[in-house]
């Protein structure tokens, strides 16, 4: 059975994570998209600025408030059980958000997954870390370290006392891919804070810009369930110059400019089937940290194997399980790659075949 894959979305106070969330919910796609938020009592805005933000396929049901504190500290009371329900719905959504407060330790929530009750329904997508570029950049993490702390001082079920340096180290740690948040603010600085961070964070996590958290829901969501039938047809990320030449660094220039983020392709790789799933992901593993890739994901079937291998990864973190009888699907595997413009899509192709 296919998993509802679900997202963490981890930053500090201010970092942006409300208004790219905002973003990503406009762009859905027609994906249904649940979000559970972590609220800190009268501090707490976000929900109520997602709840009746008018946008399609968000209804208010679908925004689920935890307000009894850090969600790292009352997984099993608050969060399972805010899972459970949304799993139990008579149309499950096609994909899970999970905001944290931004004084979270991203950790015990994804170990949360493995709860017997969530393991078999839903796979973390991804770990995304939104960073305020100005204050990291800076050193002080926070662009209002004096919010951050009264967010401390409010909140009564926090369990943790840790610093902020180390909370900020933690986040980056758990992250699969990192967003510096606005680039506007950091202009010609952008590209030394990426490059710094990528040195600092895990083998494999790729480390993006971005303006108002603006970037295009495929980079930021894994495949949602409703997505994979049209795997084929997507052959570009969408974004709005889909149809200039990829090449041309002049238009990816433009284009950054133009929609606040980074430039981006993706496009598909056929392969012949796989033979052993845990050395495919391996693999893909490999292909993901020498080549800078994003996301890669797509299907599979593997030798001698009657149900369908599906593959979801994001930097270092690399999901795959049967999700389906293979029916009449052509044998082989077909994989998206998405990353920053200028993969080297020969490179990868050979190395994924
Ligand atoms: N200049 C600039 N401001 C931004 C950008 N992204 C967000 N902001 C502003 O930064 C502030 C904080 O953004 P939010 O999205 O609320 O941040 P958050 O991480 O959700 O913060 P909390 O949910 O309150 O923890 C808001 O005033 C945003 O309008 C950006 O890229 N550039």
């Amino acid at each position: 059975m296919a998993k509802i894959p679900a997202t963490i979305v981890t930053g500090f106070l201010g970092a942006g994570k409300t208004t790219l969330i905002r973003h990503l919910l406009q762009n859905a796609d027609g994906r249904r998209i649940a979000l559970i938020i972590n609220e800190f009592g009268d501090l707490g805005v976000d929900g109520g600025i997602l709840k009746g933000c008018g946008i399609e396929n968000c209804s208010d049901d679908d925004v689920v408030e935890l307000s009894n504190g850090c969600i790292c500290c009352t997984v099993a009371d608050d969060f399972i059980p805010t899972m459970e329900a949304l799993l139990a719905r008579e149309t499950p959504p096609d994909h899970i958000v999970i905001e944290t407060s931004g004084l979270a330790l991203p950790q015990p929530l994804v170990r949360a997954f493995n709860w017997p009750g969530l393991k078999t329904k839903v796979t973390v997508d991804g770990v995304v870390t939104v960073l305020d570029g100005p204050a990291v950049a800076a050193g002080t993490f926070a662009s209002n370290v004096a919010a951050v702390d009264a967010q401390r001082a409010a909140d009564d079920g926090l369990d943790h006392e840790t610093p902020l340096s180390d909370l900020y180290a933690d986040q980056v740690a758990c992250a699969d891919m990192i967003v510096v948040n606005k680039a506007d603010l950091l202009g010609d600085g952008t590209a030394a804070l990426v490059a710094r961070l990528k040195g600092e964070s895990r083998d494999g996590v790729q480390v993006i810009s971005a303006t108002q958290g603006a970037l295009p829901v495929d980079v930021l969501l894994g495949r949602g369930q409703g997505a994979e039938d049209d795997i084929s047809a997507r052959h570009e990320v969408h974004h709005h110059h889909d149809d200039d030449d990829h090449d041309d660094g002049h238009d990816d220039h433009h284009h950054e400019h133009e929609h606040g983020h980074d430039a981006f392709e993706s496009f598909i790789v056929d392969a012949p089937e796989v033979t052993d799933p845990a050395q495919f992901a391996t693999k893909v593993s490999d292909v993901i940290r020498s080549h800078d890739i994003l996301r890669l994901k797509g299907f599979a079937s593997v030798a001698g194997k009657p149900m369908r291998l599906t593959v979801q990864a994001v930097g270092p973190r690399v999901d795959h399980y049967f999700d389906r009888p293979l029916g009449t699907d052509t044998r082989g595997a077909r994989l998206v790659v998405i990353g920053q413009a200028g993969l080297d899509r020969a490179a990868i192709t050979a190395a994924l075949q």
